[in-house]
């Protein structure tokens, strides 16, 4: 179809200028620069090369920045599927949906079937008119900026055609066909009619055609395709019929095959080669991976570095949901977001964040608990057994793989009693071993940063010394501030301490829970919570809870402290 140039990029050719459409645009650059560039929409038989729009892209938020009449307008990548609803929502319009969601890529949908449909098979399909495929078109590509088509099920010869004059009219940056035949199940979803639809109006204009071995052989009219070398005659064929690329996917080879695919541009071949992944769970793989090239290459991949994506992310959401059960056919679907195995294994925190957990925060320190020769399994366990009502692992010492090996057993045991457990500093660990959230510093990872990363229903605390920092946390979405320190310390070297008067400023100030640290221990958390501010929930505790002989004695007699300066403040 059409390719977008920058002024930066090499053409090949200046005929290819000439046969093309102009259209002028200044992008941005993420970092203040201004690029103009060309919009170019070759005829749509070029084979012009799919030049990438990424000097154009945000890196951080994956928008697209366009100017004109002086105006910036952020833009989100954008495909549109034009394919059949599975009501299994495994295949078809919903796994584009969410393969486009899990790309970060935003996906229009024109539907051209809709089926009935499951993990046993399609029970029934109803083919929508060709005269309202074509007014769904019309909705989308008259208003909205697409840059990429994504085709899966076109049922009819008519509906091909419908589409083929809609692209004529609005014209895209790439096609990328998925030539949908047969469903995983083995269920026709269109009849050989559509043969034509493709070898004569779609095939010529497309970036890439993705067929499977059924697929291939159906557009061949019908060889047999049982080898590489065998898929490696086919996609030089099918790139004879005109596309500007051709990726023949090899799932169905024989079993003890690899899981590999053949990409060929017209010049090179490119054998793509993974681990077989064994899983029934496969069901929308087809149109996940073609919609993942989409998403890609809407945001700016060339199209090898597409396909490469796609094949890395199809294998991960297999691997991921390979043992997930949905339904009780033989196929089922897997999970795109990569998300229900973690949340299902992990089982999720069985209450959100109360402002109370802070009540009595217990924070780690592995030279402390090493010193006393204790884990840090067992130390957290006694702290919990004590009356802790919330951990942090701060762990400033512990190789990666120790720490993380830590974690994931104290996540089992603060799930077990319903105590969060958080993590200081390292989003990584926190994020590998599903803790319940992050503290963070001044100097740390941005708290809305931290969010981005870790989703809205983690708990991210923040160290605030100012009620400047306190408002700044509030406005980055934390949902608590650790206000300290309180007293000098021995456990955080070159600290500064803000008194009880500091941090009465801080909690008076601020719209967040707060909890007290630094230097506090039996002998002056009275004092602490008798500043009497109804914002401060509670104090937390280093080296008064683990840099003693017995964690759970301690902890005990902290927490009855707590409970009496709770009730005579009251
Ligand atoms: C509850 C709580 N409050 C403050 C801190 C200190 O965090 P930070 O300023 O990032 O310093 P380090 O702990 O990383 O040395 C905390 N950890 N917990
Ligand atoms: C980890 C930490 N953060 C502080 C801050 O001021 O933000 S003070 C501190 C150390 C707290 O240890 P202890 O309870 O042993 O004094
Ligand atoms: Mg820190």
């Amino acid at each position: 179809m059409a390719s977008t140039s920058c002024s930066q990029i090499p053409l090949r050719s200046t005929s290819f200028l000439k046969n093309s459409v102009l259209s002028g645009a200044t992008h941005v650059l993420s970092k203040g620069f201004y690029l103009y560039s060309v919009l170019i929409h070759p005829p749509a038989n070029s084979r012009a090369p799919q030049t990438p729009i990424s000097a154009a892209m945000q890196e951080d938020k994956g928008l697209i920045v366009e100017t004109s009449d002086g105006k910036s307008k952020l833009r989100i990548p954008h495909v549109l599927s034009v394919a059949g609803s599975d009501s299994g929502a495994g295949a078809g319009i919903q796994a584009d949906l969410k393969a486009c969601a899990a790309r970060r890529v935003y996906c229009s949908t024109v539907i051209t079937a809709v089926t009935a449909q499951n993990t046993v098979g399609v029970q029934g399909v109803n083919i929508v008119p060709e005269d309202f495929v074509a007014e769904q078109l019309k909705s989308v590509l008259s208003d909205m900026h697409v840059d990429v088509v994504k085709t899966g099920m076109l049922p009819s010869l008519g509906i091909v055609k419908v589409f083929h004059r809609s692209l004529k009219q609005f014209p895209v940056r790439a096609l990328v066909v998925d030539p949908v035949m047969v469903s995983t199940s083995g269920d026709v979803l269109a009849g050989p009619s559509i043969l034509a639809g493709f070898r004569e109006d779609l095939l010529p204009v497309a970036d890439i055609v993705t067929p499977n071995l059924k697929e291939a052989a159906a557009l061949l009219g019908g060889v047999h395709l049982a080898t590489v070398d065998d898929m490696r005659s086919a996609a030089k064929a099918i790139y004879d019929m005109g596309p500007r690329n051709v990726l023949i996917k090899g799932g169905d080879l024989d079993a003890s095959f690899d899981a590999v695919d053949i990409f060929f541009d017209g010049e090179n071949f490119y054998e793509l080669r993974s681990p077989r992944i064994t899983t029934r769970n496969t069901h929308g793989t087809g149109c996940t991976f073609a919609s993942c090239i989409a998403a890609e290459l809407a945001k700016g991949a060339s199209m090898l570095s597409a396909v490469r994506i796609a094949k890395r992310y199809v294998e991960t959401a297999l691997d991921y949901s390979k043992d997930i059960a949905i339904g009780n056919g033989l196929q089922g679907p897997f999970d795109h977001l990569l998300k229900l195995k973690s949340d299902v294994r992990n089982s999720c925190r069985p209450r959100p964040f109360d402002p109370d957990d802070l009540f009595l925060y217990a924070v780690t320190d592995s030279g402390m608990n090493k010193k006393w020769g204790r884990s840090i399994r067992d130390a957290v366990k006694a702290a919990i057994e004590g009356g802790a009502t919330i951990i942090q692992l701060r762990e400033k010492d512990a190789e990666t793989r120790d720490f993380l090996e830590s974690a994931k057993a104290c996540v089992k045991i603060c799930r077990f009693h319903g105590i969060p457990l958080l993590i200081n500093d390292r989003i990584d660990i926190a994020l590998a071993c599903n803790a319940d959230g992050v503290h963070v510093g001044q100097s740390d990872m941005p708290p809305k940063v931290a969010r981005a990363l870790l989703g809205p229903e983690k708990i991210i605390g923040v160290s605030c010394k100012t009620p400047e920092q306190a408002h700044r946390a509030w406005i980055d979405g934390a949902d608590y501030i650790g206000c300290g320190g309180v007293f000098p310390t021995n456990t955080k070297k070159n600290n500064i301490s803000v008194g009880l008067g500091g941090l009465k400023d801080v909690c008076v100030s601020s719209r967040l829970p707060v909890v007290a640290i630094g230097g506090i221990g039996a002998s002056n958390a009275r004092s602490v919570m008798e500043i009497g501010v109804p914002t401060l929930k509670g104090v937390a505790v280093v080296s008064a809870l683990f840099d003693r002989e017995s964690v759970l004695v301690e902890t005990r007699k902290l927490h009855a402290l707590l409970k009496e300066t709770a009730l005579s403040v009251k």
